[in-house]
């Protein structure tokens, strides 16, 4: 991991409650400013509240998030939203646009090659309400990342995708990764064997904690993986690429 730029994002001691229920307690963690990093851990362990709390959707009780060396109190609203682009876990419209219509909304027209990319040229005069998961996927992330953020957190954007989809869309995410301009993707992943093929940086989440953060060879252990997920995880290794299963 490149660690001579300044970090994209930054949390110290961040603490993160709901009521009288802590969700995310003493994360002090860092991601440089290029690169494509995941976010993994079990049902509940606090990926999508992290998230949130980076870009300030969900507020801090204790501790500090700086976002491309500032504190995130100290963003303005329009520097913010320039910054980041944000693909949450629910992508769904309330209003029934079309693609080309939800494409408006970016904060940037998307060019022909992210719509190739996204594969969207022949779903553009569709609505949003008959598209399938995938599809729908596909243009919540162009319109996520039409701006070309600097920082980019896409929570679960592979939950609905089928396989080659899958793989396309990790190529697409280290493709904005390596972007001319710097910039850093943080992506919640379900899928271990992605977060080990496509990413340069794993930080392992459990009960709102991190239990471990670095090289995914290093941190996508069975020993990890099984204390994360409170249940026997093996890996097995084909090769350079990293295949996992739940041991019953
Ligand atoms: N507003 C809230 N009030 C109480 N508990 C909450 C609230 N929001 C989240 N939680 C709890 O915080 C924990 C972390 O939730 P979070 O959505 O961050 O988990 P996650 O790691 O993203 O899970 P998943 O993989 O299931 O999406 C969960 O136990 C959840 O029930």
């Amino acid at each position: 991991m490149d660690t001579t730029t300044s970090p994209a994002l930054a949390t110290h001691g961040l603490e993160v409650r709901a009521g009288a229920r802590t969700l995310l307690l003493g994360i002090t963690a860092s991601w440089p400013a290029r690169g494509l990093f995941a976010l993994v851990g079990a049902n509940g362990a606090g990926k999508s509240t992290l998230l949130q709390a980076l870009i300030g959707l969900r507020p801090a009780h204790a501790g500090e998030v700086r976002l491309l060396g500032r504190p995130l109190a100290a963003w303005k609203p329009r520097a913010l939203a320039q910054a980041i682009g944000y693909l949450p876990q629910q992508t769904h419209s309330h209003w029934d646009l079309t693609v080309e219509e939800l494409l408006q909304l970016a904060l940037a027209p998307p060019d022909a090659a992210l719509i190739e990319a996204c594969e969207l040229g022949p779903l553009m005069r569709r609505r949003l309400h008959t598209l399938s998961g995938g599809e729908a996927a596909r243009a919540a992330l162009a319109r996520a990342i039409a701006h070309r953020p600097p920082l980019l957190l896409a929570d679960e954007p592979a939950a609905h995708l089928d396989l080659p989809h899958q793989h396309q869309l990790m190529r697409l995410l280290r493709a904005c990764a390596a972007d001319a301009a710097d910039a850093a993707v943080l992506v919640v992943l379900h899928d271990l064997h992605l977060a080990a093929r496509y990413c340069d940086h794993v930080t392992l989440l459990a009960g709102g904690r991190v239990l471990a953060a670095g090289h995914p060879d290093e941190v996508l252990s069975s020993a990890s993986l099984s204390q994360a997920y409170g249940s026997a995880v093996a890996r097995c290794d084909l090769g350079r690429q990293s295949f996992f299963t739940a041991e019953s």
